[in-house]
């Protein structure tokens, strides 16, 4: 990155016990889970219809006009879209969700073989800590890297249920794996429409975040909580991807925040929300919004939802596209690499990551 050096990491610390243990044994809410801003009584926003945009339409040349513009203003107002027709089935995206909730519902000594390690990221655990003062996420997760597949650790990925690594019918691949390759093309189809709606050259964004982009998932658990108004089930923040893919279950909770206002965001079975993240933001020179978003808990049902982030590979430098700069249009951010690094060390200080590189 420039000049401003952000400050140091804080080293990450092991929880002392996941959010699904303190709801076991019926403990009171902890201090550090309670939050400090006066922002209550939150739950009842208003149901925002997000606009969807059919996958299978933006990739035909005869169809693609109307659809990708529907993309290109999803992106610039919402900062995200639910994308549907996008060639996976719905009953393997319900695989998905059902391996996810089994994970979760597993005994604790056998989720704690998937533990994450102290000065880790990657592995089971409840919310990462990063400073002394954080209030901690009504969340547990599991947290893998997907790609470059050399980088996987596969220590982390669990063998219980047996379908996670195992055989998925009659196919040799394992349904993370699988979905994982789904995921590409997707990602990568959705990347080109994005430059196409911009009028720029279809790879101008694939090819800023390089040959071995890092893939990540976060599976998120969050149990039931008897005092919704006082946690967050994820605290307000914007993704460090370039986008991310979203598979939610059933049940609400995630929120937008559209000019300083919040909106519920529906649940569509057979859909993905994808949303922009701040790489995004930064190669569209601002054009495209990496929306705000947080995730509210409740105290009848817990849910599960599975975010996939296609980021850069780390030494890959991501800047305005050169195209999107102009007079009328100034640009808005600096040449950044590693942003992972910086986004955490900002996050950890309440900060909006993305304030460091604006000009
Ligand atoms: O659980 C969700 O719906 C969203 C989770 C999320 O925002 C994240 O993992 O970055
Ligand atoms: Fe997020």
């Amino acid at each position: 990155m420039a000049e401003s050096a952000p400050p140091a990491p804080a080293k990450t610390q092991l929880p002392q016990k996941s959010v699904q243990e303190l709801v076991i044994n019926g403990e009171e809410l902890p201090e550090n889970y309670i939050r400090k801003d006066g922002d209550r009584g939150i739950l009842d926003v208003p149901l925002v219809e997000i606009p969807v945009v059919d996958l299978g339409l933006l990739a035909s040349s005869s169809t693609s006009g109307e659809e990708l513009e529907k993309l290109r203003s999803a992106l610039s107002s919402w900062g995200c879209f639910q994308a549907t027709n996008h060639g996976v089935t719905l009953p393997f995206l319900d695989k998905v969700r059902e391996v996810t909730k089994q994970f979760f519902a597993l005994p604790m000594e056998e989720k704690r073989k998937y533990a994450r390690e102290a000065g880790g990221i990657e592995g089971y655990g409840n919310d990462m800590i990063l400073s002394e003062q954080q209030i901690l996420d009504w969340t547990d997760r599991l947290y893998l890297t997907l790609n470059p597949e050399d980088q996987r650790k596969l220590k982390y990925w669990p063998e219980i249920p047996e379908d996670f690594r195992q055989v998925y019918s009659l196919q040799t691949w394992d349904i993370l794996h699988e979905y994982t390759i789904k995921l590409e093309m997707i990602t990568a189809a959705v990347l080109k429409a994005m430059a196409r709606s911009l009028n720029l050259e279809d790879n101008c964004f694939l090819d800023q975040c390089g040959k071995r982009p890092t893939v990540t998932a976060r599976f998120n658990y969050y149990p039931k909580c008897p005092r919704p108004e006082l946690v967050h089930g994820v605290k307000p923040h914007a993704d460090a991807s370039a986008i991310t893919v979203l598979l939610q279950d059933e049940v609400e909770g995630l929120q937008l925040q559209k000019d300083d206002q919040w909106f519920r965001v529906p649940t569509i079975p057979q859909a993905f929300l994808i949303n922009a993240g701040d790489l995004v933001e930064i190669m569209s020179n601002g054009i495209f919004k990496s929306p705000v978003h947080k995730v509210v808990t409740n105290s009848e049902r817990e849910r599960t939802s599975l975010a996939v982030f296609y980021l850069a590979e780390p030494e890959e430098e991501i800047q305005p596209v050169d195209s999107l700069v102009t007079e009328s249009r100034p640009r808005l951010y600096k040449k950044v690499k590693n942003y992972v690094d910086i986004y955490f060390q900002y996050y950890q200080l309440g900060k909006r990551p993305i304030e460091a590189v604006k000009i």
